[in-house]
């Protein structure tokens, strides 16, 4: 181990204190710009031995398993629980305009559309059995050690109120000492576990599940890598008063107050669009509220989202026709002969965005176009050819849904 002393200049992507070292930039977790910190090297890992002169953006985390001392470990749920929520706010929406810039793009960007502790309502944990009980937390950074939680003030009360549930049906359901995930979903009849890398269940470890669920007070469904395993109560979510039944595990906007904002502008720059198609659609999170107002033709890889889609449109009165497909939007785009029929298009792709979706778009005559992502570096690639292909950007609203990450989500309006 070797000690050394460094003044940290900024903050990195990911929400680590970037110092410029002889050999290049050191990069060091918990760190804020503007300080100077005795810091520890491991091998590649710096870790904060004491802060010389603390930055007037510090500020005192609100949970106990945060930071280089955090209680079990550096939680790695969080990074930024230490900074202020001005310097909060400003890093977010920088990560947008400075991703917009990289690609010559310069629009208005709109303040930060901010998350509120306990508003999470999908939250992936990392476990594994051990002697004694079942870990329950988050990986530490850029290690397999789970820091086991007591708190988490990200998290909704309904999930952090039932940890010892959650905690109950993982170890009723773990096999072996290997590490598995559990995706808990506060749906509107209660939690929906969706449980990841367990192999093989023997018949009396699938009893003990569903005995302990059985059990248990306000679990709706209990699955493992998407076979449902009980499911006392049907999962609901509601989509803008459209009652939906997800499918194990799949996407879902990890708060509720965010999925509003993100639908608000969706369905107000479609406006008053009759034909519009939905890309990346899930289970319909944005096409169900579309279709209060105009055709939607939904698109999306996933057979078991599409078909949650399907039911709740079908089954609920005074939509517009829905209409679905399952498709891989990556080798196979709606190509611009396709789009013809559509007045507006929203996408909302998983993280690596939707080049090829885009360069069709670019070529098409659709009047607007909304996309939604979860990368500001793919969406200002995807934004920019749109811009090439005729199109101005005339609103980008960055919204926060991942508290104290460094993950931000965007909204961006486009017409032609
Ligand atoms: C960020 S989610 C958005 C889902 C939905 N718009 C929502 O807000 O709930 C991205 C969606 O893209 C789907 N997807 C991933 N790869 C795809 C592909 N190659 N083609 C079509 N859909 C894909 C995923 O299944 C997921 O439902």
């Amino acid at each position: 181990m070797s000690t050394e002393t460094v003044t940290i200049s900024k903050l990195g992507a990911q929400g680590d204190g970037i110092a410029n070292g002889p050999d290049g930039p050191i990069y060091i977790p918990f760190g804020l710009p503007g300080e100077t910190v005795a810091i520890a090297r491991v091998k590649n890992h710096r870790t904060i031995m004491s802060i010389t002169r603390p930055s007037p953006d510090r500020r005192e985390p609100l949970c106990r398993h945060f930071g280089p001392d955090g209680v079990g470990g550096a939680c790695g749920g969080c990074s930024l629980q230490h900074l202020g929520d001005d310097a909060y706010r400003s890093f977010k929406r920088d990560l947008v305009i400075d991703a917009l810039k990289s690609k010559g793009l310069a629009p208005a960007v709109g303040d930060l559309v901010v998350a509120h502790p306990g508003e999470r309502r999908r939250v992936v944990f990392a476990a594994r059995k051990t002697e004694k009980e079942l870990l329950l937390g988050f990986n530490q950074a850029e290690s397999h050690h789970i820091v086991s939680i007591s708190e988490c003030p990200i998290a909704s009360a309904a999930i952090t109120s039932r940890l010892d549930a959650i905690k109950a049906i993982g170890k009723a359901m773990a096999t072996s000492a290997e590490p598995f995930r559990i995706t808990v979903l506060e749906t509107l009849s209660g939690l929906d576990l969706s449980v990841e890398g367990i192999k093989g269940l023997s018949d009396q470890k699938r009893r003990a599940t569903i005995e302990t669920t059985l059990g248990l007070r306000g679990i709706a469904r209990v699955s493992l890598n998407g076979e449902i395993l009980v499911e006392p109560m049907k999962p609901i979510l509601d989509f803008g008063g459209v009652q939906v039944s997800p499918p194990p595990g799949s996407f879902t906007q990890a708060t509720k107050p965010a999925e509003d904002i993100m639908a608000e502008l969706v369905t107000s720059h479609v406006g008053k669009a009759k034909r519009i198609a939905d890309l990346f659609a899930g289970s319909g999170t944005f096409s169900l509220r579309l279709a209060r107002t105009g055709r939607v033709h939904a698109v999306e890889a996933e057979d078991k989202a599409l078909k949650a889609l399907d039911h709740a449109a079908r089954n609920t009165q005074g939509l517009k026709p829905v209409s679905i497909e399952k498709r891989d939007l990556f080798r196979r785009p709606l190509m611009a002969s396709e789009l013809k029929v559509f007045d507006a298009v929203v996408f909302d792709p998983p993280r690596a965005g939707a080049e090829f979706q885009s360069q069709e778009l670019a070529r098409s005559g659709v009047k607007k176009i909304v996309a939604v992502s979860c990368n500001p570096l793919t969406l200002a690639r995807d934004l920019a050819i749109l811009v090439a292909g005729g199109y101005r950007v005339t609103s980008v609203t960055p919204i926060d849904q991942f508290l104290w990450s460094s993950h931000v989500e965007v909204v961006a309006s486009l017409e032609k």
